[in-house]
């Protein structure tokens, strides 16, 4: 199969030619780039030194079903709304890594984004893909709508227990930390090393934009609509999101049945880990693979759970699940092309 990748200069990109370079599956990589065409991408980033097809090609959106049989696109939010439609009414796979597609109520990506959101038709036809909780969906799907970052590690440690009605919705809080790039490659005033390194920021508190994604998926598998609280933090690491959660559980929710069910998640999938020895995560357990490890606490005298899980940003949060939505929608093994081990130390 021939794969193309819109925005493989940035982080997200780079990780996915990494993954993709060496899947099985694919014959032939074409990456795109807006703004530096004509280059070669190990020119601009010599840890690829040596990658055949390296050549960055232009955009062109009615010539890309020309030469390749899949897309992932890795660009900014905004830009796929114009640029993908065109390429999927000519019948194209695609998954996209931003998120332009994500949100089904168009009034709720306005009031979130400040953007104007994309052609509703596609909106509509977008799978969300949280690869553990919409498999079938992704399996037959033409478009991903693929998961921020935030969310993934968040609806993972989270569905599992709201799917069983073990937790009271409205208690849910969420403390989310990030490693610096979940803000991509172009360096803001937050995230420019004085400022990132030994420091700890908290930012767009109640404003962040992966709110109401995290409430559209727990909303769908709870009983209720009730908003939820979700701070997020930058850390002056490279890589990883540890997600905290607290909540209530349901009166006479008991230990044992928090640990049956995530003892029965983990059994069912391939890359939701349990912390050995009922143990916390820590991000460094999985980084650079596409994991995401689970741990919690349950404090009888306060009736609430403290769940921890962390994945790797660029992996799991990014270009890890949208290789393995690839793999679900093409009927390939669910683990090709994604590293078995993660990075450590
Ligand atoms: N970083 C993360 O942890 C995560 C990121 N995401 C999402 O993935 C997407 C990519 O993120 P990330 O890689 O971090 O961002 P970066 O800023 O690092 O990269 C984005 C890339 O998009 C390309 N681009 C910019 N403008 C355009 C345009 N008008 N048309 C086409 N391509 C364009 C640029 O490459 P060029 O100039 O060469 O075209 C750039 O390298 C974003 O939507 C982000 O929200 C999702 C989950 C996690
Ligand atoms: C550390 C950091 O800045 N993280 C980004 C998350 C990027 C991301 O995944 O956002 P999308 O929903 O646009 O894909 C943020 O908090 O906005």
């Amino acid at each position: 199969m021939n794969v193309g990748i819109v925005g493989a200069t940035g982080f997200g990109g780079l990780e996915l030619v990494r993954l993709l370079k060496n899947h099985p599956r694919i014959k032939k990589l074409t990456l795109y780039s807006s703004s530096k065409k004509g280059d070669s991408i190990d020119r601009i980033y010599p840890h690829l030194n040596g990658i055949e097809e390296g050549k960055l090609e232009d955009i062109d959106p009615y010539n890309i079903p020309k030469q390749v049989d899949f897309l992932f696109s890795s660009a900014p939010t905004g830009v796929s709304a114009s640029l993908l439609p065109p390429i999927l009414e000519q019948g194209m796979k695609v998954i996209d890594l931003a998120g332009d597609y994500r949100l089904k109520e168009s009034e709720t990506y306005k009031q979130w984004y400040q953007k104007e959101p994309p052609d509703a038709k596609w909106v509509d036809r977008a799978v969300y893909g949280l690869s553990e909780w919409n498999t079938d969906q992704i399996a037959h799907a033409q478009m991903i709508a693929n998961p921020g970052c935030y969310p993934t590690a968040a609806l993972l440690g989270l569905l599992p227990l709201v799917n069983k009605r073990l937790l009271d919705v409205s208690t849910i809080i969420i403390d989310a930390k990030s490693g610096v790039s979940g803000a991509g490659a172009v360096p803001s005033v937050s995230s420019h090393f004085p400022f990132a390194n030994d420091n700890l920021q908290i930012y767009k508190v109640n404003k962040h934009q992966h709110i109401p994604e995290i409430e559209q998926m727990l909303h769908q598998y709870s009983e209720t609509n009730k908003p939820i609280t979700f701070s997020t933090h930058l850390v002056p690491m490279t890589r990883g999101i540890m997600s905290t959660m607290y909540a209530k559980v349901k009166d006479g929710v008991s230990a044992m049945e928090i640990e049956e069910t995530y003892t029965e998640y983990a059994e069912q999938h391939e890359f939701i880990r349990l912390s050995p020895a009922h143990g916390l995560p820590s991000t460094k357990h999985v980084m650079g693979s596409n994991y995401c490890d689970i741990g919690w606490s349950f404090d009888p005298r306060t009736q609430r759970i403290t769940a921890v899980s962390v994945i790797d940003n660029l992996m799991k949060g990014a270009a890890g699940q949208a290789v393995h939505n690839f793999n679900l929608m093409n009927g390939f093994p669910e683990t090709a092309g994604l590293p078995a081990s993660p990075v450590f130390p």
